[in-house]
């Protein structure tokens, strides 16, 4: 196992083994072969009675079409989002020994990881990717928020409490399009979590062999998602047959529903299954923004229509559905592991008797 960043790696002529993915689960769409099919969706007049339904009834189709969407005219300063993705660019520059000082290894919560965070995966990512546990505010732990670049803490509190404000809008409109008060998922969650990742993606040799980030659902209630404009964002709404590139809009966000926001709808909207590739000439950045119910919030839908059945077999804390949702990951990658090694195997048995059989003709 080699344990150099990926951006020092990502200088060499050839790509290491381990990102190698099998050939199922590689990039089938070009990282700039752009799609318009999800929605963009503007906020603008969101507080007014007037606009609010249409804006809200856009959302709704969105969510039960794909799961995902963008938002422009969300109210977020662009120079905050300028700072915070400039900053975040000049962290990921830094020599490895200084991004190693915060590495997440050993199971520290938060700080820099280089590439993959699951055990047992076919390949890794290629990317690195910065985690801060930002609410509730008192679960804080800034030493592990990097104290460089001069100035990135404190853009990053200023950038975590908008996505927060802004969130908080989304679960509203989520709330309302179940029939039910503003303030419904949000109580459903207890307390709110969130998390931002910053994930950086060097560019890399042998980009049609690899992911920067591997086929998931998020966990969570909802993820905003903020891209730059060089892509590499997909999503399928058909269990990985077909994939779109979410094409980049300057200043939008891209919102996508996690499982938990699935869950508490009672799978009436998609959880929005992505992932990113890379390419050989432009490093990416993603700055994601995750909302989470509180560990022991109960994921169970807040409405079921009249003759309807729950999608949830059992009530399970977020804490045992997060769990859950992991493993999940690492049980369908032991599963490709372990269907790579008896392909390997039989590909030598066959290779052999067609050996066997030229020696006797
Ligand atoms: O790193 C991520 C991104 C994302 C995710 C990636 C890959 C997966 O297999 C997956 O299930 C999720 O969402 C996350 C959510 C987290 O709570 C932590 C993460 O590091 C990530
Ligand atoms: O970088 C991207 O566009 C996707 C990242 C992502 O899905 C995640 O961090 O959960
Ligand atoms: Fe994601």
């Amino acid at each position: 196992m080699c344990s150099k960043t990926v951006s020092s790696l990502s200088k060499e002529k050839t790509m290491n083994s381990d990102f190698v993915r099998d050939e199922d689960e590689r990039p089938k769409v070009a990282y700039n072969q752009f799609s318009n099919d999800i929605p963009v969706i503007s906020l603008a007049g969101l507080d007014l009675d007037g606009s609010r339904l249409e804006i809200c009834s856009k959302i709704v189709k969105a969510f039960e079409d794909w799961g995902i969407f963008q938002v422009v005219d969300h109210g977020i300063d662009s120079a905050l989002i300028s700072e915070m993705t400039r900053l975040s660019r000049v962290f990921f520059a830094l020599p490895d020994e200084e991004k190693l000082r915060y590495d997440t290894t050993g199971g520290k919560r938060g700080g820099f990881t280089n590439s993959t965070h699951l055990q047992g995966d076919s390949a890794k990512d290629w990317r690195e990717f910065v985690t801060y546990l930002t609410y509730p505010i008192n679960a804080r732990d800034y030493s592990r928020w990097p104290d460089k670049p001069d100035g990135w803490r404190s853009i990053t509190e200023a950038y975590s409490e908008k996505m927060m404000a802004l969130s908080c809008k989304l679960l509203e409109v989520l709330s309302e399009a179940m029939g039910l008060e503003k303030e419904a998922v949000a109580k459903a969650c207890v307390d709110l979590e969130q998390k931002v990742i910053v994930n950086y993606y060097p560019t890399c040799p042998e980009p049609g062999l690899t992911l920067g980030c591997r086929r998931h659902s998020d966990p969570g209630a909802i993820t905003i998602l903020l891209q730059d404009q060089v892509g590499g964002l997909q999503a399928t709404r058909d269990g990985g047959k077909t994939w779109i590139t979410v094409e980049p809009v300057e200043g939008a966000f891209v919102v996508n529903l996690g499982d938990y926001g699935h869950y508490l709808c009672n799978g009436r909207f998609k959880t929005a299954d992505h992932q990113a590739v890379v390419n050989s000439t432009s490093t990416r950045m993603s700055i994601v923004t995750f909302l989470y119910p509180a560990p022991s919030a109960l994921v169970y839908p807040l409405k079921i229509k009249e003759g309807e059945k729950a999608v949830v077999e059992e009530t399970i804390t977020f804490a045992e559905m997060y769990k859950r949702h992991m493993s999940r990951h690492v049980e369908g990658a032991s599963q490709r592991i372990l269907a790579k090694e008896k392909r390997l195997q039989e590909k030598a048995t066959m290779d052999m008797q067609s050996k066997n059989a030229d020696i006797k003709m």
